[in-house]
């Protein structure tokens, strides 16, 4: 099978896109690992599929697979690069797109600049829908969050945990490069408080408007930024007293700009997304 593809990357989170509007594509999770191997095939931390959707009010529906094969809920990243394939596709030309995702539907508009900013909803708190297992710990107080204090073994971590859809647990650390996120990253993705796994999430405040932060994601190991992860982060340190509404979060990878009033309020994210070149592939 001859695939047409084109890849993209927001701040360095990078992507297969395949479009799917005109023809359905169903791979499997062996082909989604070959797209996203950077040896054997093209290389990407996910692949994103752009559907037609039958939903009334609703632009397209995406999908989002983990370089593992896997199919997910959300990607921030992936949707800004979303907004940006499908209008240089040609696929509609409008500035404001409402897609659907696995359990959601967000709102994205492109930005006079290029960038693109996304509705991406409502945290989520509830432990039962992250999923997290909190039982029998006893969780540390700071502003009007919690941090829990899961075992890695030898030490305990303190977490805050939240979904944007997908799941993360963030942790507020003194220096991001100092090693944390390859020693403790895939230890914490893969603990059993965490029954779907989690993307870990390791944030330095440097100021009550700006944070340092580089994510271990679930299935892709650390990508160069995640949006997800950035808004997680985002959340978990206004909750925590740490930040104010508006926040820049710089990654490895570029600059994303999160903006949340609490409460029952969206979470609005605000960043790049880059084409980097078309191909063919033969799977
Ligand atoms: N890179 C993404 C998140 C992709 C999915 C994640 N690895 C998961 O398994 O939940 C982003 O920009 O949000």
């Amino acid at each position: 099978m001859r695939l047409h593809f084109t890849k993209m990357h927001g701040a360095g989170n990078d992507f297969v896109v395949l479009d799917a509007t005109r023809a359905p594509v169903e791979l499997t999770p062996e082909q989604y690992r070959r797209l996203g191997d950077r040896r054997f095939g093209i290389g990407a931390d996910q692949i994103l599929i752009v559907e037609k959707t039958d939903t009334p009010g609703v632009d397209f529906r995406y999908r989002i697979f983990n370089n593992t094969g896997d199919e997910v809920e959300h990607c921030g990243n992936g949707a800004r690069c979303f907004v940006r394939y499908v209008r240089s596709h040609g696929l509609t030309d409008k500035d404001q797109i409402r897609v659907e995702t696995m359990n959601n539907v967000l709102e994205l508009k492109l930005q006079p600049d290029g960038r693109v900013t996304v509705d991406m909803n409502t945290p989520i708190f509830s432990h039962e829908k992250i999923p997290f297992d909190g039982a029998g710990l006893t969780p540390r107080r700071m502003g009007d969050f919690e941090q829990w204090p899961v075992s890695l073994g030898d030490y305990d971590v303190d977490l805050a945990v939240v979904s944007m859809g997908n799941p993360h647990a963030v942790q507020v650390v003194v220096d991001v490069d100092s090693g944390v996120v390859a020693s403790q990253g895939p230890m914490i993705e893969a603990h059993s408080r965490f029954p779907r796994k989690v993307n870990a999430g390791f944030m330095q405040v440097l100021s009550r408007t700006h944070i340092k932060l580089r994510v271990h994601e679930r299935g892709a190991g650390e990508t160069l930024a995640c949006g997800t992860g950035a808004c997680a982060a985002v959340v978990a340190g206004i909750r925590l007293g740490l930040l104010d509404s508006r926040v820049d979060v710089d990654t490895r990878g570029g600059r994303l700009t999160i903006e949340w009033q609490g409460g029952d309020s969206h979470v609005l994210m605000t960043g790049p997304a880059q084409t980097v070149f078309e191909g063919d592939i033969e799977l």
